[in-house]
C-alpha cells in the first residue's frame, strides 16, 4: 500500500461517510530552496510545454510555478523568495499581461509565447513543509523533491524553429491541448518534431471548463491525429447539477480530486473509491471503468502488466498505484512511445495542474535515462558517451591519392577524448537589459563552473564565462557549477550563438583549442529551415550605423533563424526570416527592446534565383589593399545548375541546395604538393584555412543573384585554386575570400547572361482546421483562386497518416454536452471540424488568415512550413516581377 493511500485510508476511517478536506501530499507551498539536493541528474526532470497557440500553455506554467511555491500569487511576475526584497506589485495572468515566462516587453503586448524561457522549479517543493514520507518508501517518486527545469516554448507557426531548439534539448514534454478545439494543426506539427527527437511525452487537456468543451472527442483525436494511444489516467469530474468542471478522478490512485469553486487549488477534497461511490456513485463507476481501460491498454503492450494483472487475481481495480506509474513511465519511455498518459483539467480554473506536476515527476525521465545524444564531427554521427568512451575511430580514412597518404599517429584522435570534460549546448541567447547577454546551456557531460574556459566548435573562440547561474524566468540566481543534465545561465561570452556547441578541453592551447577533428564536435545539431520573408533595414543616421549592426549581431546570436545579409554595391542590409509574424517580432525587437534607431522596410516574400546554363569559366584575381596591407590571390569559377552536374563525393552542401566542388590541381588532399618539387602552401595558410576562406567567398557571392538580388538556389559552383597561378606572396585567406567572391560573381553573371535569368518561390504545405460546413468554399478557393494543390482531406492521403489506431478501441468517458463516451456513435462529432492539406505558393498565403477567418465565420485556422523551392514558369514570374518593380518604385 502506496504512503498517500494509507494516510488516506487512515483519515477515511473515522469518519467514512464524509468528505475529507486537506491539502493532498506534495500539494503544498512552501519556501523555496536553492540548495537542496535536487541538482542530482536522478531528481532532474528538464521539461517543455508544447502546443497550439492559446491552447493554455502560459497559465499552466504559471499555475505549476505557484503551486511549487515559486510565486506568492497566481500570476505574479517575481518568484516569491526574491520579491520579498522588492515592491512590486503586479496584476494577474496572462490576460493582464504579467506572467512570469512571457516576460519580454513584446510577448507581453501580444499576449503570446514569442521566445522560450527556462525556468527551474522545485516539485514537490522543498524545504520544511515538503512531506517527509518519500524517503524511506519507495512509493511513487513524486514523493521526493525534483529540480524541474521548465522551458515554455512558443506555439505560433513562425516560432517552429524556436520549438525544434528547445525541444533536442528536452528529456520530456506535457502536450497541452484546447479540450474545446481538440487536437489542432500546429500540435501535430510539433508532436511530429518530437517524435523525431524520441521525446516522451504526457498530454494534458485543458480548458475543459469551457462551454463546448469535448474531452471524449479530444481523448480520440490523440489517438487518430498524434498516432499514440492515449492512456487516460485523469477523467474530467463534471457536477451532477449543471455539469461545470468541478474535480478530476484520478485513475492511477483511484481517488477522486474536488477543487472548490473559485479557489487558487492548493487545498482539495480527496474522496478514495468507497467515499466517491457514497458521494458520486456514477463517478466512481466510471472511474473504476476507466482503471479497467488503462490496464488493458496497458497489458497490450507491457508483459509485466499481465503478470502484475494476474497476480491481482484479474481484479483491475486491485493493481497498486505503483505498478500502474512503473507500466506508465516503462511504456512512455519506450522508443518509440506506444502510449501516452493523459492528464485533465482546467488550469485557468486551477483544477488538475497538481496531479499533472506529479506525472511530470513519475513519468517523463531523468537526465541519464535518455539515450546517448546525437553528435555529429565532420559527416559522422555517433552518441556523445560513445564517443568520449572512446569506442568511435575518429582516424580520418588514407588518403585516396597513391603514393600521397601520411601516417597517422595512431589514437592520437583517440587519445585527445580524455581532456575532453565538458560538452554544453547553448540553446538560447538572451539579451538582458540588466545583466547583458545571457546564454542558457544544457551540459551533457561534466560540469561547466566560474571562469571555465569553453571552447565554441561552431566559431573555433575560447571565452569564459563570469558566472554560473540558474535562471528562475527573468530572475538568476548564483551557483557554484551547472553540472551534466542539468541546464544553466553563462553570462559574460562574447561569442556563444544559439546552437553553438561549448567544449571544455584540458591540455591545448585556449587559442587553439581541441585537435581535429574534435574542434569539430557538435552535439544535437539541427537544420536552419530557409528564411521566406525579407525586410530592408536602414539605420536612420550614419552615425546610428555602428550601433545598428550591434544590434543586428545580436538579435543573431539570439535567434539564429533570422539571417542578415549585407548587400556590397548598395549597402542595403537585408533581415530576413521564416514568416511574417517572426521578422515583425524581429522588427520590434530591434527597434523597441534593443533600441535601434532605424527604418524598417515592408515585409517581402524572399523568392531565390537559378540559372539553367552553365557558364564559361571565370578567373579572377583580387589584388587590392585590406587594412593597408596588399593583398593578393586568384581563384576560378565554373556555375551551372545543380540537375547538370553529376555529384562528386567531396561535395560541399551549402544553403538553398547550393553545392560547392573545391579542386586544388596540384595538391593533395592534406595540401601537399603532388609533384615531388611542387610549391607548398606557406605556413599560415594551411588547405583548412584555404577551404574555409574559399568557401566563405562563395556563399557570399550566392546571397546576391545576378538579376534581381535574391540568394542563388539549386546553383553548383565549381572553384578552383591553382597554386601556380593563384597564390601569391601576399595570398590572405581574406584575399582568397574576395577573389573566389569575384570569381563566382562573374560566372553567375555570365550564365544568366545566356539564358536569362529564372526566379524560384517557396511553395509551402498547408494544413488548414476548418469547420465542415466551409470545407467546400475553403478547398474551391485553395485551389481555384490561390493555384494551390489539394494533397488530402484529413489527412487521409497524407504520407504521415496514422492508421494504426481504431478510434472504436480508444476509452473515454461520456462528455456532459451531448457527446458520448466510448463507442461508435461517438465518432460523428469527430467529423466537426476538417482538415485539408494543400500545397500552395507562399506569395498566395500572404494575408491569408484574414480571409480564411471570413470564409469560416472566425473559425478556421492554419499553419505552413516549407516544401521546397520550385522554379516559377514565364507568365508567374512576369507577374511577379512587375509587382515587384511596382514595390520598389
Ligand atoms: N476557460 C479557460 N481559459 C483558459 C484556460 N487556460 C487558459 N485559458 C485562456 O486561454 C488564453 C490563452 O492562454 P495562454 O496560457 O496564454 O495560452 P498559450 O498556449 O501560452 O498561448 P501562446 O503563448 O500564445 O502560445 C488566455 O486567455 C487564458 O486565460 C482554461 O483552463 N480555461
Amino acid at each position: 500500500m502506496t504512503l498517500s493511500r494509507l494516510a488516506l485510508l487512515q483519515a477515511t476511517a473515522s469518519t467514512r461517510s464524509q468528505r475529507l478536506c486537506f491539502a493532498a501530499r506534495g500539494f503544498h507551498t512552501s519556501v523555496l530552496r536553492r540548495n537542496d539536493t535536487t541538482s542530482v541528474p536522478r531528481r532532474t526532470r528538464n521539461i517543455g510545454i508544447i502546443a497550439h497557440i492559446d491552447a493554455g500553455k502560459t497559465t499552466t506554467t504559471e499555475r505549476m510555478l505557484y503551486y511549487s511555491g515559486f510565486t506568492r500569487r497566481l500570476g505574479d511576475f517575481l518568484p516569491a523568495s526574491i520579491r520579498l526584497s522588492h515592491t512590486y506589485h503586479s496584476p494577474s495572468d496572462v490576460d493582464e499581461g504579467s506572467t512570469v515566462t512571457d516576460f519580454l516587453p513584446a510577448e507581453r503586448a501580444r499576449g503570446i509565447t514569442i521566445q522560450s524561457a527556462a525556468i527551474t522549479f522545485s516539485w514537490p517543493p522543498a524545504g520544511p513543509e515538503a512531506p517527509e514520507s518519500s524517503t524511506s518508501t519507495p512509493a511513487r517518486l513524486s514523493s521526493h523533491s525534483h529540480s524541474i527545469n521548465l522551458i515554455d516554448t512558443p506555439g505560433h507557426a513562425d516560432f517552429t524553429f524556436e520549438v525544434l531548439r528547445s525541444l533536442r534539448i528536452l528529456d520530456g514534454a506535457v502536450c497541452i491541448l484546447d479540450g474545446v478545439a481538440g487536437v489542432e494543426a500546429q500540435t501535430e506539427q510539433v508532436w511530429r518534431q518530437a517524435n523525431h527527437y524520441d521525446i516522451p511525452r504526457l498530454v494534458f487537456v485543458n480548458k475543459l471548463d469551457r462551454d463546448g468543451a469535448a474531452f471524449a472527442r479530444t481523448v480520440r483525436e490523440v489517438g487518430t491525429r498524434l498516432g499514440v494511444w492515449p492512456a487516460v489516467c485523469q477523467i474530467p469530474w463534471w457536477r451532477e447539477a449543471d455539469s461545470k468542471l468541478q474535480g478530476v478522478g484520478d485513475v492511477i490512485g483511484m481517488r477522486a480530486l474536488l477543487y472548490s469553486e473559485g479557489g487558487d487549488g492548493k487545498a482539495m477534497q480527496v474522496f478514495d473509491l468507497a467515499s466517491l461511490h457514497e458521494y458520486h456513485g456514477e463517478f466512481a463507476a466510471e472511474l473504476g471503468r476507466a482503471r479497467v481501460a488503462l490496464v488493458e491498454l496497458l497489458s497490450e503492450h507491457d508483459d509485466d502488466m499481465v503478470e502484475k494483472f494476474l497476480e491481482a487475481e484479474e481484479d483491475h481495480l486491485a493493481i497498486s498505484e505503483v505498478d500502474i506509474v512503473n507500466s506508465l513511465r516503462k511504456l512512455t519511455c519506450a522508443k518509440p512511445q506506444p502510449i501516452t498518459p493523459l492528464f485533465s483539467g482546467a488550469s485557468f480554473r486551477n483544477i488538475g495542474v497538481q496531479p499533472l506536476l506529479d506525472a511530470v515527476v513519475d513519468l517523463l525521465p531523468a537526465p541519464e535515462e535518455r539515450p546517448d545524444p546525437d553528435t555529429k564531427i565532420g559527416d559522422r554521427h555517433m552518441g556523445l558517451n560513445q564517443l568520449l568512451s572512446g569506442s568511435v575511430n575518429l582516424q580520418p580514412p588514407p588518403s585516396k591519392k597513391p603514393g600521397k597518404g601520411r601516417a597517422v599517429q595512431p589514437n592520437k584522435a583517440t587519445m585527445s577524448l580524455k581532456n575532453v570534460e565538458t560538452c554544453a549546448l547553448a540553446f538560447k541567447v538572451v539579451n538582458d537589459a540588466k545583466r547583458g547577454v545571457l546564454v542558457y546551456v544544457r551540459v551533457y557531460s561534466g560540469r561547466i563552473g566560474r571562469n571555465t574556459s569553453l571552447f565554441n566548435t561552431n566559431l573555433n573562440v575560447t571565452e569564459r564565462p563570469s558566472r554560473t547561474l540558474r535562471m528562475y524566468a527573468n530572475q538568476a540566481v548564483d551557483v557554484e557549477s551547472i553540472a551534466a543534465g542539468q541546464i544553466g545561465v553563462l553570462p559574460g561570452l562574447k561569442f556563444a550563438r544559439t546552437g553553438d556547441t561549448l567544449m571544455a578541453y584540458t591540455g591545448a592551447n585556449p587559442k587553439v583549442g581541441p585537435p581535429p577533428p574534435l574542434n569539430s564536435l557538435q552535439l544535437r545539431p539541427i537544420a536552419v529551415p530557409p528564411p521566406v520573408f525579407f525586410a530592408s533595414v536602414e539605420p536612420n543616421s550614419l552615425s546610428e550605423e555602428k550601433h545598428l549592426q550591434d544590434q543586428l549581431a545580436l538579435l543573431l546570436r539570439e535567434d539564429p533563424s533570422l539571417h542578415v545579409a549585407q548587400d556590397p554595391d548598395s549597402g542595403q542590409t537585408h533581415l530576413s526570416g521564416m514568416g511574417e509574424l517572426h521578422l515583425e517580432i524581429a522588427r520590434d525587437r530591434l527597434i523597441q527592446d534593443l533600441k535601434a534607431k532605424a527604418r524598417i522596410g515592408n515585409i517581402q516574400i524572399g523568392y531565390r534565383e537559378t540559372i539553367t546554363n552553365t557558364s564559361s569559366q571565370q578567373e579572377a584575381i583580387f589584388d587590392r589593399d585590406i587594412a593597408g596591407k596588399s593583398a593578393k590571390a586568384g581563384s576560378t569559377a565554373v556555375v551551372a545548375n545543380v540537375s547538370d552536374v553529376d555529384p562528386r563525393p567531396d561535395q560541399i552542401e551549402l544553403d538553398d541546395n547550393n553545392v560547392l566542388s573545391l579542386s586544388f590541381p596540384d595538391l593533395d588532399d592534406d595540401g601537399t604538393p603532388l609533384a615531388e618539387d611542387g610549391r607548398s602552401l606557406p605556413e599560415n595558410l594551411p588547405i583548412e584555412v584555404v577551404r574555409s576562406a574559399l568557401q566563405s567567398g562563395v556563399s557570399a557571392a550566392l546571397g546576391r543573384g545576378p538579376s534581381f538580388s535574391f540568394s542563388m538556389h539549386s546553383t553548383h559552383i565549381s572553384l578552383t585554386f591553382d597554386i601556380t597561378n593563384h597564390l601569391f606572396d601576399s595570398t590572405t585567406p581574406a584575399a582568397l575570400s574576395s577573389a573566389a567572391r569575384l570569381a563566382t560573381t562573374r560566372a553567375l553573371k555570365d550564365a544568366a547572361s545566356l539564358s536569362g535569368a529564372v526566379l524560384m518561390e517557396p511553395v509551402m504545405i498547408v494544413t488548414i482546421s476548418v469547420d465542415a460546413p466551409s470545407l467546400g468554399a475553403v478547398v474551391h478557393d485553395i485551389s481555384s483562386a490561390r493555384g494551390g494543390q489539394i494533397i488530402s482531406l484529413d489527412g487521409e492521403d497524407d504520407d504521415l497518416a496514422y492508421d494504426a489506431i481504431d478510434p472504436k478501441r480508444i476509452y473515454t468517458p461520456p462528455d456532459p454536452f451531448g457527446g458520448s463516451g466510448s463507442g461508435v456513435e461517438g465518432l460523428g462529432e469527430m467529423k466537426g471540424m476538417r482538415q485539408i492539406t494543400a500545397r500552395v505558393p507562399l506569395k498566395e498565403m500572404v494575408g491569408y488568415l484574414k480571409h480564411l477567418r471570413s470564409l469560416t465565420a472566425g473559425r478556421g485556422t492554419f499553419v505552413m512550413r516549407v516544401d521546397q523551392f520550385e522554379r516559377m514558369n514565364a507568365q508567374r514570374m512576369k507577374i511577379v516581377v512587375g509587382e515587384m518593380r511596382g514595390s520598389f518604385e
